[in-house]
């Protein structure tokens, strides 16, 4: 659906956010993962064609979307991180705003906007002010508003930040839903996040694109270089200082750290099995 190729970004001032970065997009859900800086957000806007690659080429079915984003920007639904909302208005007022906005007909708009707020889950709550809604619904309204017109593209980014741990779930579960006959590409830095509904990461770190596959792909990145040591209060921040360390618990028995390393880091080392959250460790170091 989505091609990008060679995607380069460079801010003015010569900061490369998005550093030749190659990928194919096609249906269902494509975690963007990579740390505060990596280029997720200027990668998204490139997508949702708010701002240009410096160079490169993004194609949508074919066409070039710099030249014509007409043709992407009619079935593209955009959710910013600093999404906002007027607060003295209804969910169900600003929706159809954004209705009116996007060139959807009053009527349709109506019978739509009932809908996504089912889907969201916020009939009830449609009537009440959105300076009255907590974090997780106004997220909701945010993926409310991207439904409206139906998209075949859905862009979210950073969707979870602010949200309590239920709600992130009922969040991912959504957006994997909407996957099933969409492309959704989500961004991320949360491991967790991701890794129980996308079934293809993509992990950015410096502009650039460090892994591309399913989360199995991943694990296999990192297999048999996950270690378990117990330390000793002084020793933690030396073992950081050799190590990737990926965990760190307190137990009764001491304190384990979790890290990684190609070859066992002490005789009473203890192999362990990876999970996601070592293999991006390793990936972005
Ligand atoms: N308009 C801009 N002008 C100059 N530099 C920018 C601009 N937007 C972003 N950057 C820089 O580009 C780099 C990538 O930023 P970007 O927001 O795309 O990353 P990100 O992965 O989304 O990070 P975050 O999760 O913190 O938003 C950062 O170093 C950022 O400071």
């Amino acid at each position: 659906m989505l091609e990008l190729t060679e995607v380069t970004k460079v801010y003015r001032g010569g900061k490369r956010a998005v550093d030749g970065l190659t990928m194919r997009l096609g249906t269902g859900l494509v975690g963007l993962l990579g740390p505060n800086g990596a280029g997720k957000s200027s990668l998204m806007r490139i997508v949702a064609t708010i701002t240009r690659p410096s160079s490169g080429r993004v194609l949508f079915e074919g066409t070039d979307v710099v030249a014509k984003p007409s043709a992407l920007r009619r079935t593209l639904g955009y959710l910013p991180q600093d999404f906002g909302v007027y607060p003295h208005l209804t969910a169900t007022e600003f929706l159809s705003y954004l209705a009116a906005v996007k060139g959807v007909s009053a009527r349709s708009a109506r019978a739509r906007i009932g809908e996504v707020l089912e889907l969201v889950n916020l009939t009830e709550a449609g009537k009440r002010p959105l300076g009255r809604y907590s974090g997780g619904m106004l997220r909701r309204v945010g993926i409310a508003q991207l439904l409206l017109t139906d998209p075949r593209v859905l862009v979210v980014d950073e969707p979870t930040a602010g949200l309590d741990p239920q709600e992130r779930v009922r969040f991912r579960n959504l957006l994997s839903d909407l996957a099933t006959d969409r492309l959704v590409l989500l961004s991320t830095h949360i491991v967790s996040d991701i890794e129980s509904v996308a079934g293809d990461i993509a992990i950015l770190a410096a502009g650039r694109l460090r892994h591309r596959g399913a989360p199995e792909d991943l694990l296999r990145v990192v297999d048999g270089q996950v270690w378990e040591v117990v330390a000793g209060p002084g020793e933690i921040a030396a073992l950081q200082a050799r190590f990737v360390v990926s965990r760190v618990s307190h137990t009764a028995a001491g304190t384990r750290v979790r890290l990684l390393s190609p070859s066992p880091p002490g005789a009473d080392a203890v192999a362990v099995t990876p999970d996601l959250e070592d293999a991006y460790l390793h990936l972005v170091r």
